[in-house]
């Protein structure tokens, strides 16, 4: 591979903003790629991946590389010769990469890669939670799953076109697409690709949506001609499914306390051809209140810690705190007890996260369920979906249905 000097730098900038600056790898990568409208698909892909790789294996090529925060350009530079010869490509003869010293990354990769933190690059406190939450060898085999690349599914947007016959419209546009089995409307990328600039996409065929998130919308079972209330939004990922589900029948409320995701959603809602949702911002506990037991079905998709996608958000590996983890589980409590009460008598709840903790996750079920608030639920069925053992994100998802 032949390294571009505009690119690299590139990659640098994006490092200085998201290790420095503390902003968040996804929106940096926009932000860098706008630079240079000259750049191509591949060029783009170079700069994304590996600036997603260097940030995925950060606390690794740190020590690697010796380098420490803040991180001065020489030090980020010094990062990036470590992806470089840890990836096998030639080092340059940019002044910025002179003296790399080849064989000691080797050698310190070798010694460092026998301890888990730093082999999957975790904070020591991560490394303990999940060392406790799942056992040692589950949790060696997690975390390593957790730090591979996300493959990019889509979700066919059955409103306006089956599987099949999107798959038949993609190829014509040049992305080829495989079925997965167990998931009714996804098709996985064979290869990665943009593909939000397809005509497919901006007539609203389909989504991209990971295959664990598309099993959360199923499994809340909703009919046509239901009301159903969607309570964590956001921009609406299992919103557009949930319609899709009442074959745009019934009625949706989208809610979130965010009216900036909720806009999200509603350009994402016209693009999808979804005609039965509103969407309602929650100010307040009336807009709760005022729902109380009217809902046939609600979804509690609720904030977590996000551990279950470290895939698509490697950055969330230096972010998360175990205070955030802590406040957060207070607000899954508090959605619990106070959302649940939308259920109308016989109708059906379910909770999700994308976390991989029983505390987020069936311990806050069955906190939920022996409380006052849970106690006319009765719980059905759940499903804890582990990275390493589907190849997907990871998820929670547990049904619950209020008696009559
Ligand atoms: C896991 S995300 C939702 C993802 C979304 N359902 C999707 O499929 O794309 C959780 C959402 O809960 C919202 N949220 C946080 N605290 C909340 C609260 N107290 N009530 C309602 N929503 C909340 C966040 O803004 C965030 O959009």
């Amino acid at each position: 591979m032949r390294l571009h000097r505009n690119l690299v730098f590139a990659v640098i900038d994006a490092l200085n903003l998201i290790f420095n600056e503390g902003e968040y790898a996804d929106k940096v990568i926009e932000k860098i790629l706008r630079y240079d409208k000259r750049w191509g698909a591949r060029d783009r892909g170079f700069i994304a991946e590996t600036t997603y790789d260097i940030v995925r294996w950060k606390r690794l090529y740190t020590e690697i590389a010796e380098a420490h925060e803040p991180y001065s350009r020489p030090h980020l530079f010094r990062l990036f010769g470590v992806w470089c010869v840890l990836r096998g490509i030639r080092i340059p003869d940019w002044k910025q990469l002179e003296g790399t010293p080849q064989r000691r990354i080797k050698g310190r990769f070798d010694e460092l890669s026998k301890i888990r933190k730093y082999r999957e690059s975790i904070p020591d406190w991560l490394d303990e939670l999940g060392e406790k939450a799942l056992g040692g060898s589950l949790w060696t085999r997690e975390i390593a799953a957790l730090n591979q690349q996300a493959e990019v599914i889509l979700r066919a947007n059955t409103l306006k076109i089956q599987k099949k016959q999107l798959q038949a419209l993609l190829s014509d546009e040049g992305i080829e697409t495989e079925t997965l089995k167990g998931y009714p409307d996804a098709l996985k990328l064979k290869e990665r690709k943009n593909v939000f600039t397809t005509k497919t996409f901006k007539d609203g065929l389909f989504e991209v949506q990971d295959a664990s998130s598309q099993l959360v919308a199923p499994f809340l079972e909703v009919q046509p001609g239901q009301r159903v209330v969607d309570a964590c939004a956001g921009a609406g990922g299992k919103t557009l499914h949930l319609a899709a589900q009442m074959e745009n029948k019934g009625q949706l409320i989208a809610m979130d306390i965010y009216e900036s995701k909720l806009k999200k959603l509603k350009v994402r809602a016209r693009r999808n051809g979804v005609h039965n949702m509103e969407t309602r911002v929650i100010e307040n506990t009336k807009v709760i209140k005022k729902l109380h037991s009217k809902a046939d079905r609600v979804l509690l998709d609720a904030p977590c810690s996000g551990l279950g996608v470290i895939r698509r958000n490697p950055d969330s590996k230096w972010k998360l705190q175990p205070e955030f983890l802590e406040r957060i589980k207070g607000v899954q409590r508090d959605i619990l007890r106070d959302y649940s009460k939308m259920v109308k008598p016989g109708g059906k709840l379910v909770y999700a996260t994308c976390s991989i903790l029983p505390e987020e996750n069936s311990e806050q079920v069955q906190h939920f369920l022996a409380s006052e608030a849970g106690h006319e639920f009765t719980f059905v069925k759940e499903q804890s979906i582990l990275s390493s053992q589907s190849g997907f994100d990871g998820f929670y998802m547990a049904l619950m249905e209020k008696s009559n």
